[in-house]
């Protein structure tokens, strides 16, 4: 379990000789103290961060994310506060683009098994272009997605017929769509067979439901509606803490973040980008040019499928957005 690494902390602790490492699951991140819950005895404690962690790659602005598993030592067991001392490998995170720092990204979450994207027609509507953002950034890890339509009870006719068009868009791409009202309670039954035994993660912008739809997949945390409204209500998008919740009733991990405003997409190249369009990466190598771009080049395979109507034009056009690097306000 624990590497050979501990000669250098023996300059700074003379009195400890041995320090004893366990292993534990991030949950809860405020950016300076960590919820642990070890792994063996469940014990949950508060973590910090001894010193910097090297990351490879990128600047981060958290460098410990929910669903990180940590190594720990135990700093004060009356107190319950433990240090962290390093991350074991990630099978895989979701990244945005930090609103704070520029070219820092942001951890949303690591080691999940899906996400639901939650999105609305309704206020606060969700964009075509952040829906394909998320996306591309769960494809870039592998990471299954649902989209889940939330207020149905608001919509009118038409705003279903459309919701139906753009289910005939995203499930052929292997994105499940579900129409609910988590106010309402309806159709809740799908998202809850999906959580069964997952660590699913759910995102999307503030105010979309989140917090509503948590309340009724996970009984066993009711209190936090308030808490979550409150800390809208006083001003959004300020902090980003995610938190992960045990689902006592399904069997499964949730892990609730606050809403996001925009995606910047982080640590993917620009020609890498149709990679993580799956109507794009199925029929690129039938282009003419195999550095080809799909923005004007002859024999574009993809041109010719966007102007027969077999790549949906909103799918193009987010394509053509990401790639131009500009954000994802129209
Ligand atoms: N009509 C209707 N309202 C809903 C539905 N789901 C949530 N709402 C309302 O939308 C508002 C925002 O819901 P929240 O659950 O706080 O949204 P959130 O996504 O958690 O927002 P943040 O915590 O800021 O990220 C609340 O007033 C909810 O009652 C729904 O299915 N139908
Ligand atoms: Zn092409």
């Amino acid at each position: 379990m624990a590497k050979k690494k501990s000669t250098s902390k023996k300059k700074k602790q003379v009195v400890k000789v041995e320090v004893e490492k366990f292993q534990g699951l991030v949950t809860k991140s405020t950016g300076l103290w960590y919820t642990v819950i070890d792994y063996d005895t469940k014990k949950s404690y508060q973590g910090r961060l001894r010193g910097k962690l090297k990351l490879k790659g990128m600047k981060l602005t958290n460098p410990i994310a929910v669903g990180d598993l940590v190594e720990y030592s135990l700093e004060d067991e009356i107190e319950n506060t433990v240090i962290i001392h390093d991350i074991l490998p990630r099978k895989n995170v979701i990244l945005r683009q930090s609103t704070r720092k520029k070219y820092h990204g942001h951890v949303i979450a690591s080691n999940i098994d899906q996400a639901i994207l939650i999105a609305t027609l309704a206020l606060p509507k969700t964009s075509l272009g952040f829906i394909d953002r998320f996306l591309v950034a769960a494809e870039s890890y592998n990471v299954p997605t649902y989209i889940a339509f939330n207020k149905d009870d608001l919509l009118d006719e038409d705003s279903r017929a459309y919701l139906d068009e753009l289910k005939s868009i995203y499930e052929p791409l292997g994105y499940k769509c579900v129409r609910i009202s988590a106010l309402e309670n309806s159709n809740l039954d799908e998202i809850k067979s999906i959580i069964q035994d997952k660590t699913s993660l759910l995102v999307g912008h503030s105010g979309v439901g989140k917090s509503t739809l948590l309340n009724k997949l996970a009984s066993n945390v009711q209190q936090r509606t308030d808490e979550v409204s409150l800390y809208a209500e006083k001003g959004k998008h300020t902090t980003t803490f995610a938190e992960m919740f045990e689902l006592k009733d399904h069997n499964g991990h949730l892990i609730d973040t606050p809403g996001i405003k925009e995606l910047g997409i982080m640590g993917i190249e620009e020609n890498e980008i149709g990679h993580f369009f799956p109507e794009i990466r199925d029929v690129m190598h039938d282009c003419k040019y195999n550095n080809c771009t799909h923005t004007h080049e002859p024999h574009c395979r993809v041109l010719e499928l966007v102007n027969e109507g077999i790549i949906a034009t909103s799918r193009y056009l987010s394509y053509l957005s990401m790639i131009e690097g500009d954000d994802n306000r129209k």
